[in-house]
C-alpha cells in the first residue's frame, strides 16, 4: 500500500539524479597505488623546440675575430680632443706655399699664445674652454648668441682633452703609447686625426724636428722596446690619396721609389713596405715622404695638406720556431692624417684648389658617414650598415675600421679662436657621438695579419679526416691532411716576399683565397656545432624516454602480479561460495523433507492464504524461527511485504548472493540469539546487531576482496545456529513458555529487542502445541503488553525490512498501548492536582484510545479469571 503524499501548493522541482560524469576508462587512468613507481608522469613530447632554441653562434665572418671565450671582444672607440694653441692671425692671406708659419722661437710662440689667449679670453674671443680632462664647453661668439640665440654647449665623454698647452709628449703618452704597446703585443690599431684645416692634424701626427709628432715618437718607442727581439721585423709603408684635378682619386706611394698605385677592394697593389731597423731610418723615410706629399698654401694654413696620408707600420715575425706553437702575432699600426675640411669662404680657394677642397671635403664627409652608419647600425641592428665606404678610396682602404672590425682611435683637433667657432662646432657635433662606436679587439683579420703555423703535412692515408673540437672558438681545427697542406701552402704563398738585393717587401696582391679557406672552415665549424648540439639534445631525450620506459615496465609487472593475486582470490571465493551454496541447499532439502513428513493441516490453516510459498519450509525445526517470523510479519501488511520481498529474493535466478542472503536471513534470528546468549555483540541497537552480520555478509559476498575466513565463519555460524535453533525450538515446544526468553530479554533493552525478535520467531511452536495455542497467544500478547515487547517486536520485524512502510491501524494501536502504562494511568489521580505533571504522550491520548485500553484491560482480567 502506497501512501500518496498531498501535493505541495508550491511545486518545487528537486533533481534527484545529478548529471553523471563520464568516468575515465581504466586503461587510460590506472590506479596510482597499483603502479610500482608513482613518479611515472606523462612522457613529454619530443622537445624539438628546445633543440631549435639552442643558440648556435652565428657564422663568424673570416675576418671577425673572436675572443677565447667565443664571443667577440668589443671596445668603444676612443676619441681624444686636442685644442690647438692660439696664434696671431695672419695679417693677410698669402699664396706662398713655401712660407714657414712656424714661429722661429717656439717659446716665444707659447708666450705669445698665452698672452693672446688671456687677452682674447678677456675679450671673449675663444669659442672653446676645457671643463675637465674629458669635457669641453663650446662658447658661441657674442654675435651668434645675440643673432641666432645659440647658447653654449658642453661636449663630454672624451678619452682625454688636451688643452692648448699640451705638449706632443703628453699627447703621445696618453693617446698613442697604449696603441703602440698593443701593437708590440700583436694588436693592430689605427689612429686617425680629424679636424678642420689648420687645426694641427699634421702637427700632431708628424710634428716638427723640434716637436716630433706621434709617428716619430711611436717609432722611437717601438725600436726602444724591440731591440732584443731579433725574430721580429718591422716594415713601413706610406702613401697618400689625393685627387687629380678634383675628379679622379689617386693613390701615390710616398716611399722613395714609390709610384702611383692602384687599389682593388681594400687592397692596394704595388705598395712597398720598407723594412725599418731603427727610428732614425724611419724618420728619414717619413721626412722624404712628407717632402713628396702634396701641400698647398691656403688662407687658413700655409702648408695645408691636400691629400689623405696613411702610414703603416707592420710588425712581422721573420723567424719561425718551427713547431705548432703560434708565434707572436703580427700587427699593423696605421696612422692617418686626413686633409682638413675646408670652408670655401674661409679658404678662398679657387680653381684647382677649390677642386681639391671639394675632394677633401667629400672624403671627410664619407669618412663621417661611414662612422655614423656604423654607430646607428650598432645601436639598432635592424638598420643596415650602409656601404658608404665605397664612395672614397680612403674609406675603401679602411673598410675594416669603417665596419667596426678593427680597433680605431680618433684625435680631433680644433682651433679655439672665435672665428673657428663654426668649424669647431661642426666637428664636435659630428664626431663626439663616435665615442659610442664599438670595435672588435680580438684576433686580427687574416688579410693583413697572418698567423703562421708549422704543421707537418701528412697524407690523407696517414691522417684520416676527422674534426677536433676544443672549447675556444678559435680552436676548431680540421685535422685533415689536405686542408692543413692547403693552409700551409696558402700561408707560404701569402707570405711577403723580400728581395735580398732590394729590401722592399711586396705584399701579396690578392688575399681573397685566405678568406675563402677561412669561410669554409667557419661553415664547417658551425655545422659541426649545430649537429653536436642536436645530438646532445637528442641523447638527453632518449635518456628520458628510456627511464620512463623502465618505470612503465615496472608498473606493468606489478599490475600483472596484482591481477594474478586477484584471480587466485576470486577462484578461492568462488569455490567457497559453491560449498556454501551446496551446504545451504542441502539444509533446505532436509527441512523440506521434514516438512513433508510432519505437515499438519491445522497448522497450515493458520497461515494466511497467500503465504503458501514458505509454509513448507517453515515446518522444519531449522526453519521454525524464520517461519514464525514470517507469520508474524504476515499478520501485518508490513510483514507481508517483507515476506514477499524475501520470497522474491529467494527465487531470484540471477543473483547468487540472493540465495545466500536468504540463507542468512534464515540464520539471522538464531544467530542473534546465539550472540545474545554469548554476549558477544556490543552494538547498542538491536537493529544494528541483527542487521550487522547480514549486511556484512551480503557486502562480503559482493565484494571481490571477500575473505574466505569470514564466509566460513558465517557459514559455520549459520550451521551452528541452525542447531541452536533446533534446541530453542524444542525448548519452546516442551516448555511452551516464553518466560525463559523473556528473562533473557530483561538483561538489556538491546537484548530485549533481540529476544523479542527471537520470541516472535519462536512463536510458531504452535504446530507443536496446538492445545495451548490460544493460551499461548494470549500469554504472549499479555507478556508483550506488560513488557512492551510488542513494540520492539514490531521493530524487530522492521529490522529485516528497513524500508519505511505504513503501519496498519492495529500496529499503531498496539504501539500506543505499549507506550501507555495502563496501570499507572488507573492509579494516577485524575487531573493535575497531585502536583505530578502528565507525560507528553499522556496528553496526546484520545478518548477512543482510553476506552479501548479499558476494554483491553477488562478482557485481560477476564482472561485471567
Ligand atoms: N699644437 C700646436 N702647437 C704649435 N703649433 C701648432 C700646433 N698645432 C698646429 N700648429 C701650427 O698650426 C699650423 C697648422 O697646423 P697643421 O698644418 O698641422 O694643420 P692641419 O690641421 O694639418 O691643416 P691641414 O688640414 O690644412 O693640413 C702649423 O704651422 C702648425 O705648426
Amino acid at each position: 500500500m502506497e501512501m500518496v503524499s498531498p501535493q505541495c501548493p508550491t511545486t518545487v522541482t528537486v533533481r534527484r539524479n545529478p548529471p553523471r560524469r563520464a568516468r575515465p576508462t581504466p586503461s587510460t587512468n590506472p590506479p596510482q597505488n597499483q603502479l610500482g613507481d608513482s613518479n611515472l608522469n606523462e612522457i613529454p613530447s619530443f622537445p624539438i623546440h628546445e633543440i631549435l632554441s639552442i643558440e648556435v653562434p652565428q657564422n663568424p665572418k673570416p675576418d671577425q675575430p673572436l675572443s677565447s671565450s667565443g664571443a667577440p671582444d668589443t671596445e668603444t672607440l676612443k676619441v681624444y680632443l686636442r685644442i690647438r694653441p692660439l696664434k696671431p692671425q695672419p695679417k693677410q692671406a698669402t699664396t706662398n706655399c713655401h712660407k714657414s708659419v712656424w714661429p722661429k722661437n717656439p717659446a716665444a710662440k707659447r708666450t705669445n699664445a698665452g698672452k693672446d689667449k688671456k687677452t682674447r679670453t678677456k675679450r671673449g674671443e675663444v669659442c672653446i674652454s676645457v671643463n675637465d680632462s674629458h669635457s669641453v664647453r663650446l662658447l658661441p661668439p657674442l654675435a651668434f648668441q645675440e643673432s641666432k640665440r645659440i647658447k653654449s654647449e658642453a661636449f663630454e665623454g672624451f678619452s682625454h682633452v688636451f688643452d692648448l698647452d699640451a705638449s706632443q709628449n703628453n699627447v703621445y703618452e696618453k693617446m698613442v703609447k697604449p696603441l703602440v704597446d698593443d701593437f708590440l703585443e700583436g694588436k693592430s690599431g689605427m689612429l686617425a686625426a680629424l679636424g678642420p684645416s689648420g687645426s694641427g692634424k699634421t702637427h700632431t701626427v708628424f710634428g716638427t724636428p723640434r716637436e716630433p709628432g706621434m709617428v716619430p715618437l711611436a717609432l722611437q718607442h717601438i725600436f726602444q722596446k724591440s731591440v732584443s727581439n731579433s725574430s721580429r721585423s718591422f716594415y713601413m709603408s706610406i702613401f697618400e690619396i689625393s685627387s687629380e684635378r678634383g675628379k679622379v682619386e689617386r693613390v701615390t706611394d710616398l716611399s722613395p721609389d714609390g709610384t702611383d698605385l692602384s687599389i682593388q677592394q681594400s687592397t692596394i697593389k704595388g705598395l712597398q713596405e720598407i723594412p725599418i731597423s731603427d727610428a732614425t731610418q724611419a724618420e728619414s723615410l717619413i721626412a722624404r715622404a712628407m717632402f713628396k706629399r702634396a701641400t698647398a698654401m691656403t688662407n687658413t694654413n700655409s702648408q695645408s695638406s691636400r691629400s689623405q696620408c696613411i702610414i703603416n707600420i707592420h710588425s712581422l715575425i721573420s723567424e719561425l720556431d718551427g713547431e705548432l706553437e703560434v708565434q707572436p702575432k703580427n700587427a699593423l699600426l696605421t696612422i692617418v692624417d686626413l686633409a682638413g675640411a675646408e670652408r670655401e669662404k674661409r679658404t678662398g680657394n679657387q680653381g684647382s684648389r677649390l677642386l681639391e677642397s671639394n675632394f677633401i671635403n667629400n672624403t671627410s664627409m664619407v669618412f663621417g658617414l661611414c662612422l655614423r652608419s656604423l654607430l646607428e647600425h650598432q645601436k639598432n641592428p635592424k638598420k643596415p650598415l650602409q656601404k658608404h665606404f665605397q664612395n672614397s678610396l680612403l674609406t675603401r682602404y679602411l673598410r675594416d675600421y669603417m665596419e667596426g672590425k678593427r680597433r680605431m682611435t680618433l684625435i680631433l683637433t680644433v682651433k679655439p679662436g672665435e672665428e673657428d667657432y663654426l668649424d669647431t662646432s661642426y666637428l664636435l657635433r659630428q664626431a663626439s657621438p663616435y665615442m659610442n662606436i664599438k670595435f672588435n679587439t680580438g684576433e686580427e683579420p687574416s688579410n693583413l695579419v697572418r698567423t703562421k703555423r708549422h704543421i707537418p703535412t701528412l697524407s690523407t692515408v696517414q691522417q684520416p679526416k676527422r674534426m677536433k673540437y676544443n672549447n675556444s672558438a678559435d680552436s676548431y681545427v680540421i685535422e685533415e691532411g689536405e686542408a692543413v697542406q692547403y693552409e700551409n701552402e696558402t700561408l707560404q704563398k701569402d707570405a711577403p716576399t723580400v728581395n735580398e738585393e732590394n729590401p722592399v717587401v711586396t705584399l701579396p696582391e690578392n688575399l681573397d683565397f685566405v678568406y675563402v679557406a677561412k669561410s669554409e672552415m667557419a661553415d664547417k665549424n658551425r655545422n659541426f656545432e649545430i649537429m653536436q648540439n642536436f645530438a646532445k639534445a637528442l641523447w638527453k631525450v632518449l635518456k628520458q624516454y628510456k627511464e620512463k620506459l623502465m618505470v612503465a615496465e615496472r608498473a606493468i609487472q606489478s599490475l600483472n602480479e596484482n591481477i594474478k593475486n586477484e584471480k587466485t582470490r576470486y577462484l578461492e571465493l568462488e569455490k567457497e561460495f559453491e560449498d556454501f551454496k551446496t551446504c545451504c541447499s542441502s539444509s533446505k532439502q532436509i527441512s523440506a523433507d521434514k516438512t513433508l513428513v510432519e505437515t499438519d493441516t491445522r497448522t497450515e490453516s493458520l497461515w494466511p492464504p497467500d503465504s503458501t510459498g514458505p509454509s513448507t519450509v517453515n515446518e522444519g525445526h531449522n526453519e521454525e524461527s524464520k517461519c514464525n517470523n514470517i507469520t508474524k510479519d504476515c499478520e501485518t501488511k508490513q510483514g507481508k511485504d517483507a515476506y514477499n520481498e524475501m520470497k522474491g529474493n529467494i527465487h531470484s535466478p540471477d543473483l547468487k548472493s540472493a540465495e545466500c542472503n536468504y540463507t542468512l536471513q534464515e540464520c539471522e534470528p538464531s544467530n542473534m540469539t546465539l550472540r545474545h546468549k554469548e554476549s558477544k555483540c556490543n552494538d547498542t541497537s538491536a537493529t544494528r546487531q541483527a542487521k550487522g552480520p547480514y549486511s556484512e555478509m551480503k557486502g562480503n559476498i559482493h565484494s571481490p576482496n571477500l575473505k574466505s575466513a569470514k564466509c566460513n565463519i558465517t557459514r559455520e555460524e549459520c550451521e551452528s545456529n541452525m542447531g541452536f535453533h533446533k534446541d530453542v525450538s524444542s525448548q519452546t515446544k516442551t516448555n511452551s513458555d516464553s518466560h525463559n526468553l523473556e528473562s533473557d530479554c530483561k538483561s538489556t533493552p538491546r537484548d530485549r529487542d533481540v529476544s523479542s525478535s527471537t520470541q516472535g520467531s519462536i512463536k510458531p511452536p504452535l504446530p507443536f502445541g496446538t492445545e495451548t495455542e490460544s493460551t499461548h497467544q494470549q500469554d504472549h500478547l499479555e507478556a508483550s503488553i506488560n513488557k512492551g515487547t510488542i513494540k520492539t517486536s514490531q521493530k524487530s520485524s522492521n529490522l529485516e525490512k528497513p524500508k519505511r512502510r505504513l503501519l496498519p491501524a492495529k500496529a499503531t494501536l498496539l504501539r500506543d498501548i505499549t507506550a501507555l502504562s495502563i496501570e499507572d494511568d488507573e492509579d494516577k489521580p485524575k487531573g493535575n492536582r497531585g502536583g505530578k505533571k502528565l507525560a507528553i504522550d499522556e496528553t496526546k491520548r484520545t478518548q477512543g484510545n482510553i476506552s479501548l485500553m479499558r476494554i483491553l484491560e477488562k478482557s485481560r482480567h477476564f482472561l485471567r479469571t
